[in-house]
């Protein structure tokens, strides 16, 4: 199994977004997460299409957008145009769940299907033929630097278990409040993706990003 710390750009600093991504990608960041809120799935307003136009320039890394916005399906052509390689929907937001993801596939690329911490893991299973990999909220989405909800640990290992009784491989991201101190514990619990805001953005972006990636070699 791959393990990737998906830096999210939210905590980045605007105004020097290029140089900030350049250095999570020396700190050895494969996926740059982009939290993309419509004002209406959550309350916020973020960014969207033509600040991923732009950083697809700058960048190879996997670039995974991360819809928190009703009804994505609208938006899904848009951002694999932009240049996202990973859409990821939420379960919560998508009027039809399996034609929302199965359009994402027709893309041609990956389809991601994430759930807020209220919503039954249960819920997902029905659609694991669809996905690729399934993002478990570890905090009400909708803003960075929140504290990780621990019980969100109980929910991570019920998604391994139900993947591997699918048996099909599917990456489990975790997002939201995920810090070098609690990373272990997560990966523990079954998850191999890890998206961390706050904990990379700052001083010592590209340290921060490679205490991540050390951690994950004691997994691979
Ligand atoms: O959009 C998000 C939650 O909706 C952020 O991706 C997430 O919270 C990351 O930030 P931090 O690592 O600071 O918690």
């Amino acid at each position: 199994m791959k393990y990737v710390i998906a830096p999210s750009i939210l905590s980045a600093d605007f105004t020097q977004l290029g140089k900030d991504i350049k250095e999570t990608e020396e700190g050895g960041a494969a996926y740059l997460h982009f939290d993309v809120m419509d004002g209406m799935f959550v309350p916020n307003i973020s960014f969207g299409i033509p600040v991923m136009k732009s950083i697809r320039k700058a960048t190879h890394q996997v670039m995974d957008a991360h819809l928190m916005v009703q009804d994505p399906i609208r938006y899904v052509k848009a951002f694999k145009e932009a240049g996202a390689d990973l859409i990821t929907v939420h379960l919560e937001a998508c009027p039809d769940v399996r034609k929302t993801l199965t359009e994402i596939k027709d893309l041609g690329i990956m389809a991601g299907l994430s759930i807020c911490p209220e919503t039954p893991v249960e819920e997902i299973r029905e659609y694991l033929e669809y996905v690729d990999m399934i993002l478990i909220m570890s905090v009400h989405p909708g803003a960075g630097g929140q504290k990780f909800m621990e019980e969100s640990l109980d929910r991570i290992r019920e998604t391994r278990k139900m993947i591997e009784e699918s048996g099909k491989e599917i990456d489990i991201q975790v997002d939201g409040g995920v810090k070098l101190e609690n990373a272990r514990k997560i990966l523990d619990a079954g998850a191999n993706i890890l998206v961390a805001g706050s904990a990379v953005f700052g001083d010592n972006i590209v340290e921060n990003t490679r205490k991540f990636v050390e951690i994950f070699r004691d997994y691979e």
